[in-house]
């Protein structure tokens, strides 16, 4: 079981608040007036990622405690928990086990006793085969053409980590196969999906953990009617549709033959799920050999993360640096920056990894925490960030947080493209720490010519505080390896503040209210009643529409 200790009662903590108290003012640029080894004490290397955590709002003092806090909120027992099977899910008595899709050592991983290790396998073997098939042409469609489109069709983990794989390792792609996300119940998205695609040439992956998820299976049963309107006959759906899931029944109950279902299991969180068979369009997109390079990478990620010391342990350490920002400093969102186009989905994948996980107001008591927990995340590649929301990074009232990451090696080595990013990858760090003086900026005026009127009236917009915090995580080259150790390092640092803010991160009731309501209403939307079942502002907007129609 999880430990189950209010963080705010630790010694640490207490001892952490006293420390902000005196250190909250403290310039970033000032600590590395005073060490001159900063930027090599406060550096991590894993493999081909290098970590710098130095550009942040830290001393040696802050880390220790952080550290004394992850080791009085029992994070040590809570990995061995995690890795070893235990129920840690406990509202929905489940294991948590995304690290055993990925254990390519293979050492047993008992869940209720029994090793899942076999039955993981089994389904990678059949991962194996069908994108072989797949890729190689093999697999033939009614009219006996090869598949030359594949059609995700999930939401949520069934859909924003494969899309998110998918993107990141485009250099990796076969280049026979098209892959294409459905995800939004609006008829918008499957319909302009299926003007791109032939019914002849087209599978149909059908992505749902539970296969009852309402948006994944009104897309499905749209694809299953718009191909068969071509193909017309039922029998010819097994070529052209598979189910990845855990309800073997629902699947067959859709008429897809189970045979061609692949099976993961309630120990995978959705959010999660992208090392399981939902990954089947990221092994059928990039080759299944380079799938397993994905996994390879997050099982050396786990291997460092369950056995490093947690002053060297990369997710650790991001994880207590958040929560120095998070529950001390008051910042309330993290902003990913990837400075890779192939990484555009990454902050959106850890939107659902992170505040699906953590965004909970109740502990693991049961009772109402007095502390913040999980932060919103958000962000967009760079430079495009640069362009969009920088100015309230740099010059807003807000405390922004954010984690830059970078390939040195681009995929695409066209003209001065990568060194004009990387320089800018290096400059916002830098911009946002030293920021621009007073001083600085009155002699630029003065150089352009102002009047001392002009200077007088323009300095204050042109001075930038500065001393906003940032991780650099800068990585050789995005391959699937490191793309892997990538998430899991992500994945770790949300286990890790989830334990320390002693919640359970890995249900989610908080989506279930929007559904159920969404069931009542929907009915409501077709009859021919004035409805007044829900408060004014829902009656009134329902109405209005029903008026508009
Ligand atoms: O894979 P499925 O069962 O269709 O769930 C899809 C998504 O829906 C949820 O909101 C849970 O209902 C996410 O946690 C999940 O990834």
């Amino acid at each position: 079981m999880l430990p189950k200790i209010n963080p705010t009662t630790t010694n640490a903590w207490k001892a952490l608040e006293a420390h902000y108290a005196s250190f909250q003012d403290t310039q970033i640029k000032d600590l590395f007036a005073g060490d001159a080894s900063r930027f090599e004490k406060y550096s991590l290397k894993f493999e081909d990622i290098l970590l710098d955590y130095s550009k942040n709002r830290l001393d040696d003092k802050a880390l220790s405690l952080l550290l004394q806090l992850a080791e009085e909120c029992g994070l040590k027992e809570a990995i061995a928990s995690e890795f070893s099977g235990q129920k840690i899910n406990t509202t929905e008595d489940r294991a948590v086990l995304h690290v055993a899709l990925r254990n390519r050592s293979n050492t047993p991983i008992l869940v209720d006793g029994k090793d899942v290790m076999p039955e993981v396998n089994e389904v990678l073997a059949q991962m194996k085969d069908f994108s072989e098939q797949i890729i190689s042409g093999n697999w033939k469609g009614y009219t006996g053409k090869p598949i030359t489109d594949i059609v995700n069709i999930g939401i949520g983990g069934s859909d924003l980590g494969p899309l998110m794989v998918v993107e990141a390792l485009k250099p990796y792609k076969k280049e026979q196969i098209n892959l294409h996300f459905v995800s939004n119940v609006d008829g918008t998205h499957i319909a302009e999906t299926l003007k791109l695609v032939n019914p002849e040439t087209t599978l149909f992956i059908v992505a749902s953990k539970t296969f009852t998820t309402q948006e994944t299976m009104t897309n499905a049963n749209s694809a299953k009617s718009w191909f068969l309107k071509a193909a017309k006959d039922e029998s010819f759906v097994k070529n052209h549709f598979v189910a990845l899931s855990t309800n073997a029944e629902a699947v067959a109950a859709f008429g897809i033959d189970t045979k061609n279902m692949f099976r993961f299991w309630d120990w995978v969180g959705g959010r999660y799920s992208v090392w399981s068979a939902i990954g089947l369009s990221v092994a059928c997109a990039i080759g299944f050999n380079n799938y397993v390079e994905f996994l390879e990478g997050a099982h050396a990620m786990d291997n460092h993360f369950k056995t490093t010391e947690f002053d060297q342990n990369m997710p650790v350490i991001l994880a207590l640096i958040g929560i120095w920002y998070n529950n001390f400093y008051g910042a309330e969102t993290e902003a990913i920056l990837p400075y890779d186009q192939y990484m555009h989905r990454f902050s959106a994948y850890f939107q659902q990894g992170n505040m699906e996980s953590n965004g909970k107001y109740v502990d693991r008591n049961g009772e109402t925490v007095n502390y913040q927990t999980g932060p919103i995340i958000w962000g967009e590649p760079g430079t495009n960030g640069q362009h969009a929301f920088y100015q309230l990074i740099h010059q807003g009232t807000k405390l922004i947080p954010c984690d830059f990451l970078a390939p040195a090696i681009s995929q695409n080595q066209i003209g001065d493209h990568h060194p004009k990013l990387l320089a800018n990858f290096f400059a916002q760090t830098e911009a946002m720490m030293v920021g621009k003086s007073e001083e600085q900026v009155v002699a630029e005026l003065k150089a352009a010519g102002k009047s001392e009127d002009e200077i007088q009236a323009l300095k204050n917009f042109k001075i930038f505080q500065g001393n906003i915090p940032t991780n650099s995580i800068l990585f050789k080259k995005l391959t699937p390896h490191t793309l892997g150790a990538l998430v899991a390092m992500y994945e770790h640092k949300i286990f890790v503040q989830g334990i320390i803010w002693n919640i359970y991160s890995f249900d989610q009731w908080g989506v279930e209210l929007g559904k159920q309501l969404a069931n009542n209403i929907l009915p409501e939307l077709t009859n021919e009643e004035k409805i007044s079942s829900h408060d004014a502002s829902t009656n009134g907007l329902i109405n209005a529409y029903k008026a508009m129609r």
